[in-house]
């Protein structure tokens, strides 16, 4: 299998990142976790830029010991001297220089002509040679550079003494055939091409720096160059979390293969992601919240199956600790079953039914289903197996800071008779408590009320639970809704029932059980 090198920018172009800018503290805590990822090369900054962009460098080249460290530089000899006083204490020392190749580029910004810049790239190569045991080229813009002025300008920096080549896709333009012809056509006709190595660097303008990073390691580069979560300059670079996962999980279409410990990369992703203040969209390859999450029933079913039905990536090769069956309104059975079995509940095929179906109604109003959300439905479901004597239809409450607040309820009766009231009260809990009381045959004392939320967010369920005594019983009940006062109202309808089971009440006429 060819061996992939992986050369990461994250401290370099991915601190170009608009609005991100890493102190030297979390330039180093990044880079030692670059080093356990165990890429090949890390790009640790550009150390004529600031003095606090040099003193990351040094101190990232004098500690990382199993990763080549480098820093960028002009084609301009008082930068390579600061690199060098940056990077020399580092094992192997190694220079990026580069200079800009293409005609927008040298017309505009460098006001060079093409013989210019061959000079100066050979004369900026030669020099760092002369320090530098590692030199790398960069010919900015080559995807947009004439082919054979790169022809001619390669052989001559190879022959100064540069190791690796890159020809960088700089502002993100070229596609996938193109880039595969542009390395194919260097790889033919430079005469000394095998005294080097090529290198990748993409931008994601359009979208495409992974597929074209790809498509550049078919066509014969043997070195990829991209940034942790995609981070960079403008669009940002290649993401090289997911470069590494393509070549490991295609490798028998690409036959190659990174060096990289797979399963560090959703720490370093994490890690990145904090540090640079740059959050990772849910839905990203490899590393998003979701990349490992199924939300349909028939993905799920699927999934609970055999994983391999909908994901080509196991979780744990990612550092990943496991999938996640998010339970919505498209969930199936199968899922819903496998999640209140998880947390602890048996339910036979009927209970199972009813459970889904409260479920399936939960969903229809809110958003994810949690673990919490599962327990509160499933102890209702517990006393759903009672005797419901009482049913309560529908809650009308009427609130207003000057106003007396009335509460209008209906209810089925244990003669499965709909029956209506209405009672005032000092607020909206005594207003429908006091007339659910009007409706049944009995008084009821309420001794505790207690509500919470079942998680957090707008849109999370209300969860009462109350403890009466009716009839000489003492029973707490419980109720779950969108609604705080529907939970109430269940709530005390809940306890009042099952007062009434313990007492034998006699069965209603015609058994009806909503859940
Ligand atoms: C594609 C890339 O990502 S390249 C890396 C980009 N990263 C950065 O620019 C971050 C660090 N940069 C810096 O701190 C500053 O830009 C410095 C220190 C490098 C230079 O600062 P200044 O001297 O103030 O120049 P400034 O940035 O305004 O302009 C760039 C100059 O470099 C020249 N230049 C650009 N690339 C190169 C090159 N590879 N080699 C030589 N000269 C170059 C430009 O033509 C321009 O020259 P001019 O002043 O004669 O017109
Ligand atoms: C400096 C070079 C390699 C670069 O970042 C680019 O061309 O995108
Ligand atoms: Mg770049």
């Amino acid at each position: 299998m060819r061996k992939i090198q992986v050369f990461d920018t994250t401290l370099r172009d991915g601190e170009q990142t608009p609005g991100v800018n890493l102190n030297f503290e979390e330039k180093l805590q990044i880079a030692t976790q670059l080093e356990r990822l165990g890429v090949d090369i890390i790009e640790a900054g550009f150390p004529a830029s600031s003095e606090g962009d040099f003193r990351a460098v040094k101190t990232i080249a004098d500690t990382i010991k199993e990763s080549s460290v480098t820093g960028l530089a002009r084609s301009v000899k008082k930068e390579i001297d600061a690199a060098w006083d940056a990077l020399k204490g580092g094992v192997e020392p190694r220079l990026h220089v580069f200079i800009a190749t293409s005609p927008i580029h040298m017309k505009h910004k460098l006001r060079m002509t093409e013989e210019e810049v061959m000079e100066n790239a050979v004369e900026s190569v030669k020099y760092a040679k002369t320090m530098f045991p590692h030199v790398q080229w960069s010919a900015e813009d080559a995807c947009r550079s004439d082919l054979d002025f790169l022809v001619r300008l390669i052989e001559k920096v190879i022959d100064a003494g540069a190791e690796v080549i890159n020809l960088p896709d700089t502002v993100g333009y070229i596609t996938q055939e193109e880039i595969r012809h542009r390395f194919r056509y260097i790889k033919e006709n430079v005469p000394n091409i095998d005294k080097a190595i090529l290198s990748t660097h993409c931008h994601d303008d359009l979208g495409m720096a992974v597929a074209n990073s790809l498509a550049a390691i078919e066509a014969g580069a043997d070195q990829v160059e991209g940034t942790i979560n995609g981070i960079g300059e403008r669009a940002g670079n290649a993401s090289l979390e997911e470069i590494a996962v393509a070549l490991r999980i295609r490798n028998d279409f690409y036959q190659a293969e990174t060096g990289l410990q797979l399963n560090e990369i959703k720490r370093t992703s994490n890690l990145v992601s904090k540090l640079t203040g740059m959050p990772v969209p849910n839905n990203k390859a490899v590393v998003g919240d979701n990349a490992f999450a199924h939300e349909s029933g028939i993905h799920q079913d699927g999934v609970l199956k055999e994983t391999s039905t909908y994901e080509i990536i196991t979780p744990d090769l990612v550092g990943v600790s496991s999938n996640r069956l998010v339970l919505g309104k498209l969930s199936g059975r199968h899922a819903f079953k496998e999640k209140i079995e998880s947390l602890g509940y048996k339910a036979t095929d009927e209970q199972l039914n009813k459970a889904f179906k409260a479920f399936k109604d939960l969903a229809d109003k809110k958003r994810e289903i949690t673990d919490e959300d599962i327990f509160a439905l499933m102890s209702e479901q517990k006393a759903g197996d009672e005797v419901k004597y009482y049913e309560l239809e529908t809650i009308q409450v009427t609130y207003g800071t000057n106003n007396v607040t009335t509460a209008t309820v209906t209810l089925k009766n244990p003669e499965n008779e709909t029956i209506q009231e209405a009672a005032t009260g000092s607020g909206s809990v005594e207003a429908l408590y006091n007339t659910i009381e009007r409706m049944i045959d009995g008084e009821v004392r309420l001794n505790d009320y207690r509500i919470q939320s079942t998680t957090g967010g707008r849109d999370a369920l209300a969860e009462v639970y109350v403890q009466i005594e009716h009839k000489g019983e003492q029973v707490s009940g419980r109720g779950t809704a969108n609604d705080v006062l529907e939970a109430s109202g269940k709530a005390y309808v809940n306890a009042i029932n099952r007062a009434l089971n313990l007492k034998n009440y006699p069965k209603k006429p015609m058994e009806k059980i909503h859940v």
